[in-house]
């Protein structure tokens, strides 16, 4: 079995609750309370300008000048994600973004701490620990737009969201990675291997959690 094969499996559990969360299948049969989507748009955008700079980092932290283009070519991916699918959501929904680039007005605790993670692994791990910490934000993603791509939640912003998903650019992007997982793994350690599986279990964590913060509008207790 392929490593990204053996991850994907020790994280079902985990997978699974995402794709039940209350969330998640209010966007896809329309029932989600727009505040919701609102608030967890304004977090998406700081969480994906700071994506954006951990898959830069994986780029200087490649081993050979090809990944290094491509990883540069995601981060570029992720802007025009973000562009494409929140500027349309922005007008929508009346929202603005600020200095830094984002919609955030104050990023929330998991938000904060999901990406704490992700720069934790691109400051100190290898290109094949940057990619653990990143593919469940790829895969993860993707397997929702693939299982709610027939849903119709009669909602233009829910609709443009799960098309944005199931569309055959981002299978694209999400395959690249996947490969790029499994040629890390090939060249690593069983330590560093294992330390793979657990970046890629608490960054699935995570997800499950940014469902739940935007669900609950989490804010600072204090
Ligand atoms: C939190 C989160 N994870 C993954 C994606 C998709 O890449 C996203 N937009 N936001
Ligand atoms: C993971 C992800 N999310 C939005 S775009 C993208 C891939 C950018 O390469």
């Amino acid at each position: 079995m392929k490593f990204s094969e053996q991850l994907r499996k020790k994280a079902d559990s985990i997978w699974n609750a995402s794709f039940e969360h209350p969330f998640v299948r209010g966007v896809a049969d329309g029932s989600l309370p727009i505040e919701c989507f609102t608030y967890y748009v304004q977090q998406d955008s700081f969480y994906l300008s700071r994506f954006a700079q951990v898959q830069a980092i994986g780029a200087a932290k490649a081993l050979d000048f090809h990944t290094t283009s491509q990883m540069a070519f995601h981060a570029k991916s992720t802007f025009d994600a973000e562009h494409m699918l929140h500027e349309g959501f922005a007008k929508d929904l009346g929202l603005e973004k600020n200095s830094e680039g984002h919609m955030a007005e104050e990023p929330a605790p998991t938000a904060v701490a999901y990406t704490n993670h992700l720069f934790s692994v691109a400051y100190k791990g290898s290109l094949g620990e940057v990619i653990a910490a990143i593919l469940p934000c790829y895969w993860l993603y993707w397997e929702i737009g693939e299982k709610y791509k027939g849903s119709t939640p009669e909602h233009p912003v829910y609709q443009k969201w799960i098309d944005t998903y199931g569309d055959e650019w981002f299978a694209t992007l999400v395959k690249e990675q996947i490969n790029r997982l499994d040629d890390c793994a090939k060249k690593a350690s069983a330590e560093e291997k294992q330390r793979m599986e657990s970046i890629f279990i608490t960054s699935s964590r995570y997800e499950y959690m940014f469902w739940e913060m935007s669900y609950t509008l989490e804010k600072w207790p204090v």
